[in-house]
């Protein structure tokens, strides 16, 4: 028959494998409360079942590993609690990164800084390069393909989110065709922070596919209009 003490030691155990079992399959996050807790719980149940059988190291190490917890719960909670987002990135990561941390969050507001454009101000140049990422919160800009201004696009859009991370060329050139406020980060940091934050690219791919989908369906409508008005001319011979 188990006593508590073993019981608490057999349950230690099995949180201590558990998490990190769960850790290694990539369920759990390093950095989460739940991963955090389930080690602090597991120490607890160790350290409750040494009082049946003394061992000081045991003891020393399940007492650092529930203070080591503790600090990390707290530092999440003190750095998730006291991050402030200003209106303007509340708007940008609400409409397009709604389920990002808001540590990461924090940081990838931190890789770019906010703008106030003028009209004729270029964001990008057909071929060259995308330098930045840029997000629309006011104004429009100009999408210019080979001299032709094939769209206009408006606030809430992304601007070079084709090619910033692969550091292609840009589809298109881009001017403001106003006073423009907009967010601009640049491509370096960008890949810097997903390299540094591995977790962030799903966010930002879900985003980028998003953006590009609407825009796509926004060029076949205006596509489609043009081929119809083309085809309602009555030909010349
Ligand atoms: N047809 C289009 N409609 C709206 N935006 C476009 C269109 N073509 C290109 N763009 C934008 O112009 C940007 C130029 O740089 P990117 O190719 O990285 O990403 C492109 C899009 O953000």
């Amino acid at each position: 028959m188990l006593d508590y003490y073993q019981i608490a030691g057999y349950g230690g155990v099995f949180f201590y494998l558990g998490s990190y079992g769960l850790l290694q399959l990539g369920v759990l996050k390093g950095n989460s409360y739940t991963y955090a807790a389930l080690n602090m719980l597991a120490a607890g149940l160790v350290l409750v079942s040494l009082f049946r059988n003394w061992n000081l190291f045991s003891a020393i190490i399940q007492i650092s590993w529930i203070t080591l917890s503790i600090m990390g719960i707290a530092r999440v909670w003190v750095l998730t609690n006291m991050l402030r987002f200003s209106d303007e990135e509340k708007t940008l990561l609400a409409s397009h990164f709604p389920a990002l941390r808001a540590i990461e969050a924090k940081k990838l507001m931190d890789a770019g800084a906010w703008y106030d454009g003028d009209v004729g101000d270029a964001l990008t140049e057909q071929g060259a390069p995308v330098d930045a990422l840029s997000y629309l919160a006011s104004g429009g800009v100009d999408i210019d393909v080979g001299g032709q201004i094939i769209a206009q696009v408006g606030p809430g859009q992304f601007i070079g989110e084709m090619a910033c991370m692969s550091s292609g060329p840009a589809s298109a050139s881009v001017r403001l065709n106003q006073p423009t406020r907009y967010f601009s980060a640049p491509s370096e940091a960008l890949r810097r922070l997903v390299r540094r934050n591995p977790d962030i690219a799903p966010h930002l791919d879900l985003a980028f596919s998003g953006n590009i989908r609407s825009k796509l369906m926004a060029t076949n409508t205006v596509l489609e209009r043009t081929m119809k008005a083309r085809e309602a001319v009555p030909a010349r011979d």
